[in-house]
């Protein structure tokens, strides 16, 4: 695959950088870009990776990762575009641009493929969702499903669907970790100390999830193997469905959805 880099080594682009470490790649075939200098001097002691320009990246690697907010998009394909080498792959992280926004301001045939990843890539337990642009061959998919694939579990998706597995998937841990601090402070409110309450839901989502991962049985079915009649989870799941728990994730989700396609449609004003 040669070499890699990523422009904009923020949370999403330090996780891949991290990742792909990890999964075994060499510091040497990894770059990236950061707008920020200390930010850059961080990573690079941190990780032994090198901070490049832009014009360095683009002649050097093979893959350009791009990793900054939707909103910054503008500057860095008005950099990159006069720079971009014809052999060069493009991957955009970047939640609610599609590839067409890529094309239209990269050279002609450029090969863009949109992924969308999340934050658990920096412990190789990443969702990633690809998806080619209409310059990318099944070689290019398969070359970043397989960059991807170091870093954790990777789906092809239309990319009509891009949209709804950044609400999903992309946006996905948050909710776990917001679930997850929530039910700490109700372990504090029956008066448990903190370490302790952290450790017991801790380690109870560490369970949950890999019976989940382990085809243990369906989320319905393992709940009901936990709801005795008669007994505490009812009197739970009595609450939560009173407080409409069920309908606030499916209106958070899609406004989640929402805001993607938003983020898309006001990066298209050109
Ligand atoms: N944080 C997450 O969980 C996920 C984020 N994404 C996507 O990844 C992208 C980055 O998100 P985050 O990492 O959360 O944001 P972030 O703000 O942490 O990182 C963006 C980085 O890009 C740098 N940057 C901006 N413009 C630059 C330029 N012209 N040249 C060099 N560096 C530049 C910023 O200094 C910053 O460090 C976004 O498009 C987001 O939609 C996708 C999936 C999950
Ligand atoms: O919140 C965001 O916009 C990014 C995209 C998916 C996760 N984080």
């Amino acid at each position: 695959m040669g070499t890699i880099a990523v422009l904009g080594a923020g949370k999403i682009g330090e996780a891949l950088l991290s990742g792909l470490l990890s999964g075994g790649r060499s510091a040497e075939d990894l770059l990236f870009t950061e707008r920020h200098p200390e930010r850059a001097a961080e990573l690079e002691s941190r990780y032994g990776i090198t901070n490049v320009t832009i014009e360095e990246a683009a002649a050097r690697a093979d893959l350009l990762v791009i990793a900054v907010k939707p909103q910054d998009i503008d500057p860095v394909l008005a950099e990159l575009a006069p720079l971009l080498r014809p052999s060069s792959l493009v991957v955009s992280l970047c939640a609610g641009l599609p590839t067409s926004l890529f094309e239209r301001r990269l050279p002609p045939n450029t090969p863009v493929v949109r992924v969308m990843p999340n934050t658990p890539m920096l412990v190789g337990e990443a969702m990633s969702a690809v998806s080619p642009g209409s310059h990318a061959t099944r070689e290019h998919v398969q070359t970043v499903t397989e960059l991807l694939s170091c870093v954790g579990k990777v789906v092809e998706v239309p990319e009509s669907q891009q949209d709804a597995v950044t609400a999903l998937s992309g946006s996905g841990p948050a909710y776990f970790f917001y679930l997850v601090e929530a039910m700490i402070d109700a372990g504090i409110l029956l008066g448990l100390p903190r370490a302790v309450a952290e450790r017991l839901i801790v380690q109870s989502a560490v369970g949950a999830a890999k019976m989940l991962d382990e085809g243990a049985g369906h989320p319905v079915l393992l709940r009901e193997a936990v709801t005795s009649p008669g007994g505490t989870t009812i009197n739970a799941i009595r609450e939560l469905e009173n407080h409409g728990v069920r309908a606030a994730l499916l209106a958070a989700i899609e406004a989640a959805r929402d805001r993607s396609v938003e983020l898309g449609r006001a990066q298209q004003q050109d």
